[in-house]
């Protein structure tokens, strides 16, 4: 491709010229990556490197009036899409910048704004899906413009658009949890618990602490009681284990309502985790957790306990809405 703004020059003829775009080398199962920055300055040892992948020519570029080259477009677009404390940028390379977390938290991203991004022609912007638990370092998204020089002004409507950033992270905050189980068998000893440490682990990869474990009977009122004695003692989330079915003696429901609590949804569209309930007294969520919990590593509580502990308070359109892409194996 030979554009206006580039200049094709003979590699030999190059040294002291400066570099218009990033050269990749690639070398089948031992190196594919940058050889040349944008921007190098071309010396008398470059030339056998660059004739050694196949360039005979460079572009020197001269940017017109009005375009930015495409690094500095995708570090400006970076910077506008999630610019935040949380959120680190790599250098751009090969005209991209790729946005990752520095904390381990839940990944927040507008799919809003990163459409109205990618309608602009010329923008790709590609990202995680919200909700997800990101590590410290883990790659969030990449930005690029597609051509080698792009107009400003694209990248200014980016930079305007309304309800930025795009992509946020956030932290998990430390909460302080009761956990209320369930189950006659439990409570007299017929059965070893396995609740307990399998919430506790769940809850520790957060930072996250299991104050108390109060076992109790299947009977309502029983249930009711530690479901107060927990409010009473102000912990930040209560867990109520076990009795989530349908048989005589699963309490658990009817006790997190006599409770006084505001039962947000009783059943989950996820597999496992189906008999999940979601509710709040005040402001304290109360969890009725199924059996599955107990043995399965990913149910639904473990997609919306990451994000009760990140802040967010759980709405009857978050539970109805995952049974798209829900059903893992049960
Ligand atoms: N007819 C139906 N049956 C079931 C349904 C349904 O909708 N209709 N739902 C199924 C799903 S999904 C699940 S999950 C379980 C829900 O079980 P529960 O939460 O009611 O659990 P329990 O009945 O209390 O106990 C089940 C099983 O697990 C043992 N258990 C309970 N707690 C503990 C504990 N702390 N430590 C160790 N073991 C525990 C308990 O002894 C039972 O063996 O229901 C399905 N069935
Ligand atoms: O609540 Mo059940 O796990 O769907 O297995």
């Amino acid at each position: 491709m030979k554009s206006s703004f580039m200049r094709e020059v003979r590699v030999e003829d190059a040294v002291g010229m400066q570099l218009g775009h990033d050269l990749t080398q690639i070398i089948p199962g031992q190196f594919k990556g940058r050889l040349f920055k944008a921007g190098h300055i071309i010396t008398e040892e470059d030339i056998p490197r660059l004739l050694d992948i196949g360039k005979r020519h460079i572009y020197v570029m001269e940017i017109p009036v009005g375009f930015l080259h495409e690094n500095e477009a995708a570090e400006r677009m970076a910077k506008a899409l999630a610019e935040s404390q949380y959120i680190e940028k790599t250098e751009p390379y090969e005209g991209k910048v790729t946005l990752k977390s520095a904390i381990h938290g839940l990944i927040k991203v507008d799919p809003t704004l990163v459409h109205r991004v990618n309608q602009i022609e010329g923008l790709a912007l590609a990202t995680l899906t919200s909700n997800q638990v990101v590590r410290p370092g883990q790659p969030l998204a990449g930005v690029r413009p597609i051509p080698l020089i792009i107009e400003e002004e694209k990248i200014a409507a980016v930079e305007k658009l309304s309800h930025l950033p795009a992509i946020t992270v956030k932290p998990f905050m430390k909460k302080k949890v009761g956990v209320v189980t369930t189950g006659s068998e439990v409570l007299t000893g017929r059965i070893k618990d396995k609740f307990g440490p399998a919430v506790r682990e769940k809850l520790e990869q957060f930072d996250s602490e299991l104050v108390e474990q109060r076992l109790v009977n299947d009977d309502l009122e029983s249930i009711v009681q530690e479901i107060r004695y927990f409010l009473d003692r102000k912990v930040d989330m209560i867990l109520v284990t076990g009795g989530m079915s349908v048989d005589p003696d699963d309490r658990t429901p009817g006790a997190i309502k006599a409770s006084g609590a505001r039962i947000v949804r009783y059943g989950t569209p996820m597999l496992p985790g189906s008999m999940l309930l979601i509710a709040y007294h005040g402001a304290t969520p109360i969890l009725g957790l199924p059996g599955c919990v107990m043995h399965d590593p990913f149910t639904s509580f473990d997609v919306f306990l990451p994000r009760i502990l990140a802040g967010e308070t759980i709405e009857e359109a978050d539970i109805t809405m995952i049974g798209y892409g829900g059903y893992y194996t049960c």
